[in-house]
């Protein structure tokens, strides 16, 4: 049996980077990795859709060019060309990074699917064909998610679409019907709605990102209503079937029953951990309860020598949370620093357009939390830069401790909402209180500039 320093399982948005590091940091490394290099985020997740956004954002604009003064006979959405361009991007990206990893000395790369046979020894299907077995005093797991595909009557017997096989699709669906109402559901709907797909959302909770503050997530449905998608809360499909030119689906919304006939359906409930094929039981890893592997502050397992990285871990499913868990196990490994994930911000953006760009806590977190807040809001229609771009809708949110006059989190719903989210981002984790930003001197007409005006609304 072969024996390694490291095993990195998973070429995802930790291992890709782990595995480089170590080797270069004179660790004999082996990569592992059953599909692509890039793992998710280049291959099915952040790389594709964004590229499909900015397409979809192409479409978006040339249908309101003429508020701008701009007039265009007629424009049509070639989707064979929209999948070609987002397929140059993944290709280029994951080419790039299988490269980087080859070329890396002190790392041998397999290809195929790894399973423990033993506490610190894994045999590895090949993709080739064949099987070798290797061994290695440390082991890191970025095995990553996959859907999930909620038990509901007659699923199986018609074709669905899952955030994965939707990429492949190039021409543009008639009508579809989306299961879920987070990130997945809604950058996809927003988007296949842009092409000119009809679209309803039906997702089981109360509100679509329910986990927002109940404005931010109204004010983002009212956008996406206004947009043209039918959005349905408090709704669960509870039946499908085959139907004449397309599928139908009988659903429970509020209470009431009903049908609806569509020609694509996708599921965009959830994510589960990819942990099943590492046969994890011989070598004594615990998964919690839903299947994630359980980890400490550092991201070590209960096994000594073993830690889980990424999506695997139940962390926050983002890619930047992936990567920080690769900086948190390196350093404190390589470079004996003692980093937790506990101490980490957590920002992120849903690339809907308006973007979502969230960071800290929310208000109801804040209050919950005991603080005394005060609450500042600045619909962007009050923003120079919204009002010259034309595009004024949303607003920007940011919660502030009162006493101390730090910010405590902030929700951007804006165009660049990410964006603009990161700069207060970077005050929070500078210290610089709101009453500095109030007079903060930022460029003329930058959305950044409005930071100014969403702190003069916070009553000293
Ligand atoms: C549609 C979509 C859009 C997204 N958009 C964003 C976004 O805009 N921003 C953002 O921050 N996040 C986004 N995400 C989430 C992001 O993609 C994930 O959080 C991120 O990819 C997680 O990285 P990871 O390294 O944990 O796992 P992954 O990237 O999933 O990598 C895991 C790797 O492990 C391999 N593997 C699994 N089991 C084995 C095994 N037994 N043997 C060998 N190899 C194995 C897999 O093949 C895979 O390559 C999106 C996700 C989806 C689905
Ligand atoms: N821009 C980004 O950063 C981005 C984009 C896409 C995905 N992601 C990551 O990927 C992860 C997965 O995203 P997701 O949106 O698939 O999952 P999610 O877990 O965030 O949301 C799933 C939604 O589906 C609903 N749901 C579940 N079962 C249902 C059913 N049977 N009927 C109706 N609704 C149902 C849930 O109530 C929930 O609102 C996210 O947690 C996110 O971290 C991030």
């Amino acid at each position: 049996m072969k024996h390694y320093d490291a095993i990195v399982i998973g070429a995802g948005q930790a291992g890709s980077p782990l595995c480089k590091k170590l080797a270069n940091a004179g660790k004999k490394t082996l990569m592992i990795e059953k599909r692509w290099i890039g793992g998710t985020c280049v291959n099915d997740g952040c790389t594709p859709t964004k590229a499909m956004v900015a397409s979809a954002k192409a479409a978006y604009l040339a249908k309101r060019c003429t508020d701008l003064g701009v007039t265009i006979d007629s424009f049509h959405i070639n989707m064979k060309q929209v999948k070609k361009r987002k397929d140059e991007i993944v290709m280029q990206s994951r080419n790039g990074g299988q490269k980087a990893i080859e070329k890396t000395e002190n790392l041998d790369l397999l290809f195929g699917e790894a399973a423990f046979i033993g506490p610190k020894s894994i045999k590895v299907k090949l993709n080739a064909g064949g099987e070798e077995e290797v061994q290695a005093d440390l082991i890191f797991l970025d095995a990553g998610a996959t859907p999930v595909i909620p038990e509901i009557d007659g699923l199986k017997d018609i074709d669905y679409l899952t955030s994965t096989t939707i990429l492949d699709l190039d021409e543009v669906p008639e009508h579809i019907l989306i299961i879920g109402g987070n990130y997945v559901a809604l950058e996809f709907a927003q988007m296949f709605h842009r092409f000119g797909s009809k679209i309803s959302v039906l997702e089981r909770g109360e509100r679509i990102m329910a986990k927002e503050d109940e404005d931010v997530s109204e004010g983002l449905k009212q956008i996406l209503v206004d947009e043209g998608l039918d959005i349905y809360t408090k709704a669960e499909v509870h039946h499908f079937e085959k139907a004449a030119g397309g599928i139908k689906a009988s659903a429970i919304i509020g209470g009431e029953q009903k049908e609806f006939k569509c020609s694509h359906v996708l599921l965009a409930a959830g994510r589960k951990p990819l942990t099943d094929a590492l046969l994890l039981d011989k070598t004594g890893v615990e998964l919690d309860d839903k299947g994630f592997i359980k980890v400490n502050e550092k991201l070590e397992t209960n096994v000594p020598g073993i830690y889980a990285l990424g999506d695997v871990n139940g962390g926050p499913a983002f890619t930047h949370i992936a990567y920080n868990d690769y900086t948190i196990v390196y350093r404190n490994l390589i470079e004996g620093t003692d980093y937790k994930t506990t101490e980490r911000p957590l920002p992120y953006c849903m690339f809907t357009d308006p973007q979502l760009g969230r960071v800290g806590l929310t208000e109801k977190q804040a209050r919950e939390q005991g603080y005394e807040i005060k609450v500042a809001i600045l619909p962007m229609k009050h923003v120079a830069r919204a009002i010259e771009v034309s595009d004024t809708r949303g607003f920007m949110k940011a919660v502030v401790n009162a006493k101390t006059k730090e910010i405590l989190g902030a929700a951007v719903l804006a165009e660049e909402g990410g964006e603009i989210m990161s700069v207060l981002q970077m005050a929070m984790e500078g210290g610089i209180t709101y009453d500095r930003i109030r007079y903060c001197v930022f460029a003329h007409p930058t959305y950044s500039e409005s930071l100014n005006n969403l702190f003069m609304k916070i009553e000293d």
